[in-house]
C-alpha cells in the first residue's frame, strides 16, 4: 500500500472542496492517506511518503497563499527523489497569473527531485459537479501512477 500525504491551504473553502474530492477517491482506492492543512504540516516529513499531493489557491499577483510561505521555505534542501507528486488549486481567471501557486509548487517539487506524475489541476473558483469529477479523476490517476511505479520497481 502506498503512503500518501495531501497538504493544502484554502482561505474560502474552494481548494478544500477539491482536496475533499481527491482524498475521497484516494481512500476509495484503499491507499493510506494523511490529510493536513499546511499550517499543521512539517515540510521535513514529506520525504517519508511515496506520494505527495499539494493544494493551494493563488493569492496576491500570482503568489502562494501566505499560509504556504513557511512550508515552502522549509522545503529548501529536502531530497524528494523517489517520491511522486501532483498539485492542485482553485483560482480565478480574472487575474493575470491564473493559478500560479500550482505552478510554483510544481517547480519546487521538481527542483527537489520529486517526479510530477500529472499536470497541475486548476479549478475556477468553487468547484462545480464536473470539476469535482475532475478532482476525483485526478486522485484516481495519481494512485494509478503510484501503483504502476511500485509494480515497475518490483
Ligand atoms: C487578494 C486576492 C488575490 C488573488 N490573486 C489571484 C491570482 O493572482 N491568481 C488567481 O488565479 N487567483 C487569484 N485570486 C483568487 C483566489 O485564488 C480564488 O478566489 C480561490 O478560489 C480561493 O480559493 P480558496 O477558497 O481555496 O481560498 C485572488 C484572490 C484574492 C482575494
Amino acid at each position: 500500500m502506498a503512503k500518501i500525504i495531501l497538504i493544502y491551504a484554502s482561505m474560502s473553502g474552494n481548494t478544500e472542496e477539491m482536496a475533499d474530492a481527491i482524498a475521497a477517491e484516494v481512500r476509495e482506492a484503499g491507499e493510506d492517506l494523511t490529510v493536513m492543512e499546511v499550517t499543521d504540516a512539517d515540510a521535513a516529513d514529506l520525504a517519508g511518503y511515496d506520494g505527495i499531493l499539494l493544494g493551494a489557491y493563488t493569492w496576491g499577483d500570482g503568489e502562494l497563499p501566505y499560509e504556504f510561505l513557511d512550508f515552502y521555505d522549509d522545503m529548501e534542501g529536502l531530497d524528494l527523489s523517489g517520491t511522486k507528486a501532483a498539485v492542485f488549486g482553485s483560482c480565478d481567471s480574472c487575474y493575470a497569473q491564473v493559478g500560479k501557486a500550482v505552478d510554483i509548487l510544481i517547480d519546487r517539487l521538481r527542483e527537489l527531485g520529486s517526479d510530477i506524475v500529472q499536470e497541475g489541476l486548476k479549478v475556477e473558483l468553487t468547484p462545480s459537479d464536473s470539476d469535482k469529477e475532475l478532482c476525483r479523476a485526478f486522485g484516481r490517476n495519481f494512485v494509478n501512477s503510484l501503483v504502476q511505479g511500485t509494480a515497475l520497481q518490483q
